[in-house]
């Protein structure tokens, strides 16, 4: 199984080039997408999810252009974009039926089936007959994620499924995308470098529409040893120290402002730092003069 993104570049009507050249290669597992706001990640899984086409460039799966067998790869894609409305009045067993239906699933003991295990998995079952009117926003989320993962696909698109939801829901959610993520191809974008460091085997990090490092997180991490430093600093030091030295980042540790510098050499500033994936985000962002902090 291969989703293969082949030199993509999208440019809206209004002009705004919003994808740069992208060149991705997803197999079976987690892949993390992080980005600033703006940096084009909803652009690259609108467009991998057949809603825009690309201004150039092909995405291929497994051999099949997505773009000209839209309706093809549609039935094998589970997608949650990032915003997700539903109609007010139905159930999320009435709406979740009619998408089974929508994926193929035609035998309707097996969709019942299917539909019931699906409202299980999400802790919807006890809700599955109440107007999704009356859903809370977690509910919401957490049905969005039901329609994205039934009928089996084979390639899962999730746009920020973590946001809006509280510690326990967020934990039952990396359970089932890392179980999916053993069948399928799941790509999801994210705000939040811990989502990555929790669950991708894959990452890439996305500035101004172009791939700015992709990878794995241990490998990128394991770049920046040796690299990093961090000092405490008093608050009205920060902007002397962002325009003397290469700050990446800076962070309150127990209401102390803590700096963290990349340099190569040994740093004359602060002490050895162990790089984590967060220091790779913003070192990366630092590296190619996008703002960080
Ligand atoms: N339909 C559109 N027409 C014109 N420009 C657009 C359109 N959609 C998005 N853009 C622009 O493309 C750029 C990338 O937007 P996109 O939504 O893909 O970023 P993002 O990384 O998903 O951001 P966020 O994290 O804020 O959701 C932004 O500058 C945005 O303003």
């Amino acid at each position: 199984m291969q989703l293969t993104i082949d030199s993509v570049s999208l440019e809206y009507a209004t002009g705004f080039r919003a994808l740069t050249d992208v060149n991705l290669n997803l197999s079976k597992g987690l892949f993390g997408l992080l980005g600033q706001n703006g940096a084009g990640k909803s652009s690259l899984m609108r467009t991998l999810a057949t809603l825009q086409v690309p201004t150039s460039g092909t995405i291929l799966f497994d051999g099949m252009d997505i773009h000209e067998h839209p309706l093809q790869f549609r039935q094998l894609l589970g997608y949650l974009p990032q915003e997700f409305g539903v109609y007010p009045t139905a159930t999320a067993e009435q709406l979740l039926t009619q998408i089974a239906d929508l994926k193929g699933i035609d035998d309707r003991h097996v969709r019942t089936a299917v539909v019931e295990q699906m409202l299980q998995r999400v802790n919807l079952w006890d809700v599955r007959r109440r107007a999704m009117s009356r859903f809370s926003g977690g509910m919401l989320r957490r049905f969005g994620i039901a329609q994205a993962l039934i009928a089996n696909p084979k390639v899962v698109i999730v746009d920020e499924p973590t946001a809006g939801l509280d510690p326990a829901e967020r934990n039952r959610l990396y359970d089932l995308l890392a179980e999916t993520g053993e069948t399928a191809i799941v790509l999801l974008s994210t705000h939040l470098v811990e989502d990555v460091n929790t669950l991708c085997q894959q990452m890439v990090i996305l500035g101004q529409g172009r791939v700015l490092v992709s990878g794995e997180p241990t490998q990128l991490i394991d770049r920046y040893h040796g690299q990093l430093w961090e000092e405490k600093i008093q608050r009205n030091q920060l902007a002397t120290y962002q325009r003397q030295f290469p700050v990446i980042a800076h962070r309150y540790v127990s209401g102390q402002l803590m700096v963290t510098l990349l340099n190569k050499k040994p740093s004359p500033l602060g002490r050895a730092k162990t790089p984590t994936l967060e220091d790779v985000y913003f070192a990366t962002l630092f590296t190619h003069s996008l703002p960080s902090v």
